[in-house]
């Protein structure tokens, strides 16, 4: 039997068009190999929402030419699209979907996606309400798991028993199995002793980069340039989307812990965190002498510097260390992340996880992979 999954997603940016590009061309081939009809009811930008009528989401052609408007090289915004309306609130245009669901008396599940940059105040009442009534979530945005840990529990016992109706595999590692591999091993009663690693594409990417003798600036301006960074690059160099992470991770074990109780170490000045971003960006080379140096610093012991976070009982760690080139987390180039699961069962050899960890077509297809889940 068919199933039917509708998606209202929110963040058209790097992910959300490589997301939106992965249904559209997959779609009848999803249908054909696992049974599952996917289409899109509404995709939803900062300022502008499309509501997509069935119709025209059943019609392979329409969604093809929304597709050549939208993809990133022609890069067309939302509100260039006829039958744009300016967006209310978030959450009006998730009522709008609900009402329009329940007028068709369809046995389809929506499917809110949020693949925007948005905050968690934004973010979380829409994904709650949606969970709430039936229906299905999934998450790249990190910043709505991240609020009060009230509101992470309450999302969570929305979303059914065992979180099923929930994911946010690429909240952390992109599309590595990181989220799924916790959830496997607290549903077959391992204990997780302690997750730790590098968990962030940008900083691994800098790390890198830095080692090769490139300067800084010209790196964090790549990373932006290629979709690793966040919307603002201080989120990562900041060290609190590595921390985001440890903290989703660290909810997902079971523990309350608030963002502010995570010790970050940011790896620019505090005379640049007021700028606006693309100021920020102009005046980085400020800094390229400084990270320089300590690249070199680490160079002459035969290091090199990696961002490492701890997730375990005593709590979160997250800061820049300086470790061996020949070790394995040394070892680690580019975006890629590395998660290294220390549990009762894998001990004393610990699981590993490695591989990309950034980039909009990977996570898309994690957010896919997810979308599609459900319907399993
Ligand atoms: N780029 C990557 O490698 C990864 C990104 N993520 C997460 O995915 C999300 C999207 O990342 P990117 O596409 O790279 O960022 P992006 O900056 O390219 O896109 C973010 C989009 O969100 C939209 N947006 C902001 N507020 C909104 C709102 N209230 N409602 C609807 N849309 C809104 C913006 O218009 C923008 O187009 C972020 O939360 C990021 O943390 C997660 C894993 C990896
Ligand atoms: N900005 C993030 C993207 C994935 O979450 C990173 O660089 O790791």
């Amino acid at each position: 039997m068919s199933k039917f999954y509708e998606i209202v997603q929110y963040g058209m940016g790097g992910v959300g068009r490589a997301l939106f590009g992965l249904v559209v061309q997959h779609a009848p081939e999803i249908k054909e190999r696992l049974g599952i009809n996917l289409r899109y009811r509404a995709i939803v930008d900062s300022t502008h929402a499309l509501h997509i009528d069935l119709n025209s989401a059943m019609n392979q052609q329409y969604m093809q030419y929304l597709w050549a408007r939208l993809k990133p090289e022609v890069g067309e915004r939302i509100s260039e699209q006829t039958g744009a309306v300016q967006k209310p609130s978030e959450l009006s245009i998730l009522a709008t979907e609900l009402d329009r669901i329940r007028s068709e008396d369809s046995a389809a599940k929506l499917v809110v996606v949020d693949t925007s940059g948005a905050s968690d105040s934004a973010m979380t009442p829409v994904l709650t309400s949606a969970l709430r009534q039936g229906h299905c979530a999934v998450l790249a945005n990190k910043r709505p798991l991240c609020g009060p840990i009230e509101d992470f529990r309450q999302m969570a016992s929305a979303s059914g028993l065992g979180m099923a109706r929930l994911r946010y595999e690429t909240t952390a590692g992109a599309a590595l199995p990181v989220v799924s591999t916790l959830r496997m091993l607290l549903d077959s009663f391992d204990q997780i002793n302690e997750i730790s690693g590098c968990f962030s594409g940008t900083l691994g990417y800098l790390a890198t980069e830095l080692e090769n003798g490139r300067k800084y600036s010209e790196i964090v301006a790549d990373a932006k340039a290629q979709g690793y960074t966040e919307p603002d690059p201080r989120d990562d160099l900041g060290g609190v989307d590595v921390a985001r992470k440890a903290l989703i991770l660290a909810r997902s074990l079971g523990m309350g812990i608030e963002l502010s109780e995570v010790t970050v170490e940011a790896l620019y000045p505090d005379s640049l965190s007021s700028l606006s971003v693309p100021e920020f960006m102009a005046r980085l080379p400020e800094v390229d002498e400084y990270y320089a140096g300590l690249a070199a610093k680490a160079a002459e012991k035969g290091e090199t510097l990696r961002y490492i976070a701890i997730v375990s009982g005593k709590g979160l760690t997250v800061g820049l260390q300086s470790v061996p080139k020949d070790s394995q987390i040394g070892r680690l180039r580019g975006t890629d992340n590395i998660v290294v699961f220390k549990t009762r069962r894998y001990d004393p050899n610990p699981m590993v996880i490695q591989g990309r960890g950034a980039g909009p077509e990977v996570t898309a297809s994690g957010v896919l992979a997810d979308i599609i889940s459900f319907g399993r």
